[in-house]
């Protein structure tokens, strides 16, 4: 079958990295519509985008004409038969595979038979996400970097059965958001995550066994190996829920007790401190600045 040329992008997922692919399709041109479970959490995302894009403006990235035409490109919905025009639909919901099947099942029914579907997941296998969809030839990983706007970086992961001219058009597509791409072959967490989420579960385990403060660890990594973030701040800004997922993936896919997610990346999340957006994990963003929560 012929693939869609792609023209009109929808996104599953209003967080942030749905609101970051979108605002990065819509600059480079592409029609957009993100469809969340709620109308609220739409309006936060399309708010945020709208701050960003601000932003990009004042730092001189974009025009403000151009500013304005992306803003104008994008649109929200809480109806996902609003996504049945669309030729790439990109998933971006939760680190969750039974929530990522169940969302599959929904929108495969909707969507023209010639749509791609790719999912921006972490870690999760590939080959068994696109078991769940109707189009294993058109459904792969494209793995975009946090935070979107600013990282060159996007993953390239193909499942067993995703075909040669699927992967093509990704990465043509990628190539318009003027990003870099690196081929992944469907292994848990693929490239950078099988490499970074362990030295975030390891940072844990030194602050878990008292080896260091949360600033400690931070500074250190920070000052002594030049990390534009230490791994704790990191791991706040990726989202708790999501590393300890990613740690889950890796444990179970890989078999091997080094990737055993620490006890206390554990706790937190059973707090619901995930981090910076839920306002609290290893540091507290409830005040001006934020503070260590250990
Ligand atoms: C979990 C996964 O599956 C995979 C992953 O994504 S793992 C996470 C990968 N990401 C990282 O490792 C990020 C590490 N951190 C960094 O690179 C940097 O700290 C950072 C780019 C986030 C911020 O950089 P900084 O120098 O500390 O801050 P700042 O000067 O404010 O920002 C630099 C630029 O990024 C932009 N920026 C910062 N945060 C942003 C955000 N959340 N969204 C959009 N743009 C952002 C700023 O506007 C600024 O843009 P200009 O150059 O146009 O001014
Ligand atoms: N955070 C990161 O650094 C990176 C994350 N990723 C991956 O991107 C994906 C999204 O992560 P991220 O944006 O950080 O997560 P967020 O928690 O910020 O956003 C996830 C969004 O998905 C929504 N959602 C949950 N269930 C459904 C559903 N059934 N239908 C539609 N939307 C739903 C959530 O709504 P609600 O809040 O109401 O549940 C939320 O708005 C994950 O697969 C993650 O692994 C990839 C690269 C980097």
């Amino acid at each position: 079958m012929g693939l869609a040329t792609i023209q009109n992008i929808g996104v599953i997922g209003a967080g942030q990295m749905g609101c970051g692919i979108a605002q990065v399709s819509a600059i480079a041109g592409y029609k957009v519509n993100i469809y969340d479970l709620s109308k609220e959490r739409i309006e936060a995302g399309l708010a945020t985008i709208n701050g960003n894009l601000a932003r990009q403006f004042t730092n001189g990235k974009l025009s403000d004409e151009d500013r304005k035409a992306a803003l104008s490109r994008i649109t929200g919905s809480a109806d996902l038969n609003d996504l049945a025009p669309m030729d790439l639909v990109i998933e971006a919901a939760t680190e969750d595979e039974s929530v990522k099947r169940k969302i599959y099942a929904q929108i495969c029914p909707i969507l023209k038979p010639e749509a791609l579907l790719a999912t921006n997941t972490s870690s999760l296998s590939i080959t068994r996400l696109a078991s769940a969809t109707d189009r294993p030839e058109r459904f792969m990983g494209i793995h975009f970097m946090n935070p979107v706007p600013v990282m060159k970086l996007v993953e390239l992961v193909r499942g067993i059965a995703t075909e040669e001219a699927t992967f093509t058009t990704a990465k043509e597509f990628v190539a318009t958001l003027d990003k870099t791409i690196t081929v992944a072959e469907d292994f848990p967490a693929f490239i950078v995550n099988r490499i970074l989420l362990p030295m975030i579960n390891e940072a844990i385990y030194t602050l878990y066994e008292g080896v260091g403060s949360v600033e400690a660890i931070d500074t250190a990594m920070k000052l002594g190996a030049n990390h534009p973030m230490g791994p704790l701040q990191l791991a706040d800004f990726i989202g708790l829920d999501t590393c300890l997922s990613i740690m889950q993936v890796l444990h179970d896919g890989l078999a091997d007790s080094k990737y055993r997610p620490c006890p206390l990346l554990v706790k937190y999340v059973e707090a619901g401190w995930l981090g910076r957006k839920s306002g609290r994990g290893f540091y507290d963003y409830r005040g001006e600045t934020p503070v260590p929560t250990r």
